[in-house]
Formats: structure tokens, sequence, C-alpha cells
């Protein structure tokens, strides 16, 4: 099957909306036609080479993962996807119940292939994986401050071992030494492992080099699992095999947003507290104290009043950021799901009065779970997603239902990724129309062509 016959050459299935919005951003970079949708429930558009359905299933029970991932890959395969492919975060966020592996044993079970790849790398940020411990720059993954995310705690950076505790099937290990040898030998030792029983099987990955073998070797597996960074280097492969043309791929672009603009942050993840803090050097920030709003506090009038007194003027942010002791209290009194669904009840709600009753029409959302219940709430099922600028620079455009056609500019920022000025950086260039040729022939792309700002 090639391109030019109109169905999906690749399906994704993310479990998260920030991630997911990256790996669909990845592949719009490198000239591919790509939709994303959220949920279950939106058809997926006919035209495009890939297709990312966006879920919320990070935290849920395996049952119910495994039930909505299935679903979502029936719908994916219905649609022409030759490969299925499950994202999850480059730091394997799981709880201990986790689901990443029952989802992805579900999916070799209805789709075959015996065997699948977990590679979670995400090599531009350091985040790494060395004979199966992963590794965020010189930490381990269980001394890094993952081990304090407040719902998927990491522990253990043997993701071998926490893979198996998780699945049924043998979990092994594709060893670094393997990797660097290139796609030929690790299609051979997956073979090999795979007769010997072990059809689960981690990948060592350092570099993006390593990422481009393990996509060559893998482009052709009916199910492959990991973090969006794999994925970003599908698109080569699908060139060198004849299923993609080079007339098949696009130039990205997105429209100016004027309008209000305003940052929901749900995410304590150290990087997006310290983003809060640089942007609150120039801008309006409110943070929400979580444990007045379970007493009774109307946090949400709050955020209303700091509103009115700020907008459309300034560019806002509302956070529900606490310090780790703070958040580990409210977790102990109340227990750590109730906590996160009150959080994300509360950034909801002030989504939607936002955008409709202040008309905020440029919003980043901090957090994946965040993102989840807040674009729930502004009832969008469709997001038209920009190219992938860098990490946790993933721009969209979104449509409000029952609102004014004029579109939402929308960026979901992963917690833990971007740099300290992403915040008012995004909402700035929201204003401006960017454009950006494929990178088929180069990763990460370059830097998109942002039109000079209107003067009016
Ligand atoms: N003060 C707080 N105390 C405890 N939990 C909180 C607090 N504020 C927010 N939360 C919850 O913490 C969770 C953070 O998860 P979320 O996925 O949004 O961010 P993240 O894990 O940093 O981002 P990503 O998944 O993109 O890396 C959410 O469920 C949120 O509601
Ligand atoms: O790895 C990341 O940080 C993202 O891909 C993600 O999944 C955030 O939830």
């Amino acid at each position: 099957m090639t391109a030019s016959m109109n169905s999906l050459l690749f399906g994704a299935i993310a479990d998260d909306l920030t991630g997911g919005t990256e790996l669909a951003s990845m592949l719009v970079a490198r000239g591919i036609p790509t939709g994303c949708t959220v949920g279950l429930n939106a058809p997926i558009p006919s035209g495009n080479l890939a297709h990312v359905i966006l879920l919320k299933t990070r935290v849920v029970a395996a049952g119910d993962a495994v039930r909505q991932v299935l679903e979502a890959a029936e719908r994916l395969v219905e649609a022409g996807a030759r490969q299925i492919f499950f994202k999850y975060c480059a730091t394997f966020d799981s709880t201990p119940a986790g689901n990443i592996g029952p989802c992805a044993e579900a999916l070799l079970e209805r789709l075959g292939g015996g065997v699948t790849l977990f590679t979670p790398a995400l090599c531009e940020t350091g985040r790494t994986v060395y004979q199966g411990h992963m590794f965020g720059g010189s930490q381990l993954l269980g001394e890094s401050p993952k081990r304090f995310d407040p719902l998927t705690p990491m522990t253990d950076s043997n993701l071998v071992r926490v893979l198996q505790a998780q699945s049924k099937g043998k979990v092994g290990l594709m060893p670094y030494l393997t990797i660097d040898a290139g796609a030929e030998t690790i299609r051979d030792e997956m073979r090999e492992k795979g007769a010997r029983g072990e059809t689960l099987l981690v990948t060592d990955t350092i570099r993006e080099r390593d990422l481009a073998a393990i996509a060559e070797a893998a482009f052709d597996l009916p199910v492959m699992t990991g973090n969006s960074s794999v994925v970003a280097h599908l698109p080569p492969a699908w060139l060198a095999h004849g299923l993609l043309k080079s007339d098949d791929l696009v130039a990205a672009s997105l429209p100016a947003v004027e309008g209000p603009a305003a940052v929901l942050a749900g995410s304590v993840a150290d990087r997006t507290i310290e983003q809060l803090e640089r942007f609150a050097e120039n801008n309006p920030l409110l943070t929400i104290d979580l444990a007045s709003a379970f007493t009774g506090t109307d946090v949400i009038a709050e955020a209303r009043a700091f509103a009115e007194r700020h907008l459309p003027g300034a560019m806002i942010a509302i956070a529900t950021t606490a310090p780790q002791q703070t958040v580990e209290t409210l977790q102990q009194a109340h227990g750590r799901d109730a906590v996160a669904a009150k959080a994300e009840e509360i950034l909801a709600g002030i989504a939607k009065i936002l955008v409709r009753d202040f008309g905020v029409r440029r919003l980043v959302v901090a957090g994946g779970e965040t993102a989840g219940s807040v674009v729930k709430a502004l009832g969008i099922t469709r997001i038209e997603m920009g190219a992938y600028e860098g990490p946790g620079l993933s721009r969209a455009i979104a449509h409000l239902p029952g609102l004014p056609s004029d579109p939402l500019a929308l960026m979901l920022k992963s917690g833990k990724l971007g740099g300290p000025d992403i915040f008012a950086d995004v909402l700035h260039d929201m204003t401006r129309a960017t454009t950006i040729a494929p990178a088929i022939d180069r990763w990460p792309p370059a830097k998109p062509t942002i039109e000079p700002r209107k003067t009016s």
C-alpha cells in the first residue's frame, strides 16, 4: 500500500494529551499530513496519512485503558492504518498497577506481529535508556524529581523490571550494542528474542541516531510503542521503503490568532514551576490554594475576579502548583486521586470561563492530565497541529463548539518540558502566522519562519 491510496499509513494512540499532540506535531514537522482527535467519539477525517487519537488513560485502571486503546486501534485500523503506535511518556509514567504493559499486550494480541519494542527515550532532552535503566540527564529516573510525581511517582529506574511487573508476557532488553549495530541487527535480535518468548523488548537508546535505527527496524511491526521521539524517525523509513513519496509531503502552517491570552497550569513538575516563576516576573499569576478549595472557598470566583482585573490587557496565568510538601500533605488528607480530580475540575471550570466569558483565544495548558480535563470541558474534539518546534513546543489550532467561528490557538505543554520563557514566548508567537517546510532530511527540525507582527 502506498500513501497515494488515501488511506492511513500510521495510527497512534496517546495515553495523554500533551504527549499525543507532541507526537502529531513531530509528524507534521516531517511533512506528514496528520489528523488529531480527542477521545473515542470524534470521526477520523479522511485525506491524511497519519492520525493520532488522544486518550486520557495514563492513570486509569488497566482494564479500562485496554478497552479504550483497543477501541481506538479498531478505528485506526478501519481507517487503513498499517501500524498502530502506543504512545506513553518519555519517563515511562505509569501507576504501579500500570497499563503500559497490558495495553501493548492487548494490541499485540489483536494485531499480531508477536513482538513489540518499548522506546521511551527522548534524546533531545537527555532522557535516555542504558542497560534498561532510564536516565534524565545524568540522574537515574528513580533518583530524579520524577520520584515525587503527584500521580505517577517513578521510583524504579529499571524499565525492564517496571514493565515486567505489569505484563503477562516476558520482557527483554535490546542492549545498546545491538541498537548501535543498526537496523538489521535490531531486526535479527528481535526475531531471535521473540522466538525465545521475549515478546516485549525495552530498547537501550542514547542518541538521536539510535532512535532512527530503531524506527528503521520497527517501521513495519504491526504494533510499536514508545515516546513521540521514535515516531519522528518513521517518515524517512516510510520514504526509503516506498510507503511514502516526496510528493506526499506538505508544509505546515499556523494562522495568526489575536485575542486575550492565558496559561493554565496543573502540572506541579519543577520545570513548570520554573516556567511559571519566569512568566510571573512580567505578567500576572494567580496560584490557587487547593487546601482552601477543599474547605469551601470559591476559588473559581477568585479566578474570575483575577481575570476581570487583568484581561484583556495582560497575558495571565492561573496555576494550582504547590511545593512538594504541600502536595503531600493534601494527598494525605484527601487521597491522591481526589486532589488531582479537584485541581483538574477547578482548572477545567476556569478554562470555560476564560474562553466563554473573557474571549480568551490564546491558551497554553501545562500538564497532560490537566490538558485532558481542560480540552474535554471546552468540548474540543479535533485539533489541527502545527509543526513541532522543540521540546514542549507543539502549537495547534482548535475550534470551539458553540462559540463564534474564530479559532483557539492552543498549546498543550508537557509538564516537564520546554525552556524557561516558554509561556510568554508562545503566547506572543500565536499572534503571528508560521510556516515550515517539511523537515524530512533533518531532525530535530529548524525553527519555523515567523512572520513579522502586524503593527495595527
Ligand atoms: N497542588 C496540587 N497538589 C496535588 N496535585 C495537584 C496539584 N495541582 C495539580 N495537581 C494534579 O497533579 C496532576 C499533574 O498531572 P499533569 O499530567 O497535569 O502534569 P504533568 O504530569 O506534570 O504533565 P505531563 O504529563 O505532561 O508530563 C494533575 O492531575 C493535577 O490535577
Ligand atoms: O515525555 C513527555 O514528557 C511527553 O511526551 C508526555 O507524554 C507528557 O505527558
